[in-house]
């Protein structure tokens, strides 16, 4: 399988050739077709559980965006698990935020503080501060380089992940500051402010579909989106302040990178705790369904239907468990996810103190299992 795309450069549309993918096995159960084992990647599988990333971070005294925004940087650090463990996923090392920073709100993300913005939206108002006009193509430029350097360096090993965050959780971060705001003024927003919030989507959705089309140009083989502030949304919130967003992020894609002759990409929405919404998340136009762990396996497979293929879902904490129950964890979760229209993921990304020795178990389990079970088939 050839990967051809292709590339804007300041200019005429130029086509690139990557070296031909040698392993495609989710792209394959993105698409539906039968695999000969189940494909397993892990939501920040680089990270700061990995000593060399440590070590990188030290070495370089690389703050975490400083790193984000050197090619060269990103590259290698996205390539570091590759070389620990059996993956059938990369995924770019970047992050959620550089949308927010591209609509001109500084974000620091320090140790031991988090996250750090340099001003909030508190009301509609503050709209006015975002740089409305910007061009995420050309402002987050750094982000396809990496993206097309890594697809060189990958050297076809596996497919490259694109992602963004989705409209409603960059809007939370946006007016909240982070995931754990003792105040949620987010959905104070969506009560108060219904107009203003459509606003701050519409925006974030426009930037979104601008930012994972270029992902695509630049070497991007699959495209996932992070909704991982869905489940504070109430079914009717969600309805109407994220799920119509979700469904124009991926529905514009498609039609953008059809326009441009450019070979559709699988889209993966990971709606984190929104259960109320499976069913209609299997019917708004990813190719792909991911879970996190508080989900049943068979009664989230029954809700999303045959027509989506389901990642996830293993409770990350069970990283810190013995290696054996561990393994009985991934047997039993491949056994209820079954081998077909399936990828494995954890249901939310490593935590920092993990021991790499256990995604290593975690990543080579999904593989033994899964060709035992589709041996028995
Ligand atoms: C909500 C969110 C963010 N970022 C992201 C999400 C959605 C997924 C999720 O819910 O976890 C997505 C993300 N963040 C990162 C990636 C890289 C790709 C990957 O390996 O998955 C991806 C896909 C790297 C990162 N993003 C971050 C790190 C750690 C940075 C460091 O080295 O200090 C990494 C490797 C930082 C980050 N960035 C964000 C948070 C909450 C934090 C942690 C802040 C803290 O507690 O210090 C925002």
């Amino acid at each position: 399988m050839a990967g051809r795309t292709h590339q804007q450069q300041s200019g005429p549309l130029i086509t690139q050739f990557f070296p031909p993918l040698k392993n495609d096995l989710i792209l394959r159960a993105a698409r539906g077709e039968k695999t000969e084992r189940v494909p397993v990647w892990l939501m920040r599988q680089a990270g700061r559980y990995l000593p060399e990333y440590n070590e990188f971070k030290k070495e370089h005294s690389a703050g975490f965006f400083d790193m984000v925004r050197t090619p060269s940087m990103a590259c290698e650090i996205t390539l570091q698990p590759l070389k620990r463990f059996d993956l059938d996923a990369a995924i770019i090392f970047s992050d959620i935020l550089v949308i927010p920073q591209a609509l001109g709100m500084g974000v620091d993300i320090q140790e031991g503080k988090g996250i750090i913005f340099d001003f909030l939206l508190e009301t509609p108002e503050d709209l006015k501060k975002l740089n409305t006009v910007v061009d995420v193509t050309t402002e987050l430029h750094y982000v396809m380089d990496a993206i097309t350097l890594t697809r060189q360096q990958l050297n076809g090993r596996c497919p490259l992940f694109g992602f963004s965050g989705a409209p409603w959780t960059l809007m939370k971060y946006m007016i909240d500051g982070s995931s754990s705001a003792p105040l949620p003024k987010a959905r104070r927003w969506l009560v108060q402010y219904p107009e203003a919030s459509r606003q701050l989507l519409k925006l974030l959705t426009t930037k979104i579909i601008n930012y994972l089309v270029a992902q695509v140009k630049a070497g991007a083989q699959i495209l996932q989106v992070f909704d991982s502030s869905a489940g504070e949304l109430g079914p009717t919130q969600f309805n109407k302040f994220a799920l119509p967003f979700l469904r124009e992020v991926a529905y514009s894609v498609k039609e953008r990178l059809h326009e441009e002759q450019i070979d559709p990409v699988p889209m993966v929405v990971f709606a984190k705790d929104a259960h109320f919404a499976l069913e209609d998340l299997a019917k708004s136009g990813y190719e792909v369904v991911s879970i996190d762990w508080t989900q049943k396996p068979a009664h989230a497979r029954r809700l999303l239907g045959s027509q989506v293929t389901v990642q996830g879902n293993l409770d990350p904490t069970l990283l810190y468990a013995s290696k054996e129950e561990l393994k009985h964890a991934v047997k039993e979760m491949v056994t209820k996810f079954g081998t077909n229209r399936y990828i494995a993921n954890l249901g939310h990304g490593v935590s920092k103190d993990v021991d790499p020795e256990n995604v290593k178990v975690f990543v080579d389990a999904v593989h033994i299992y899964s060709e035992e079970i589709n041996a028995t088939l």
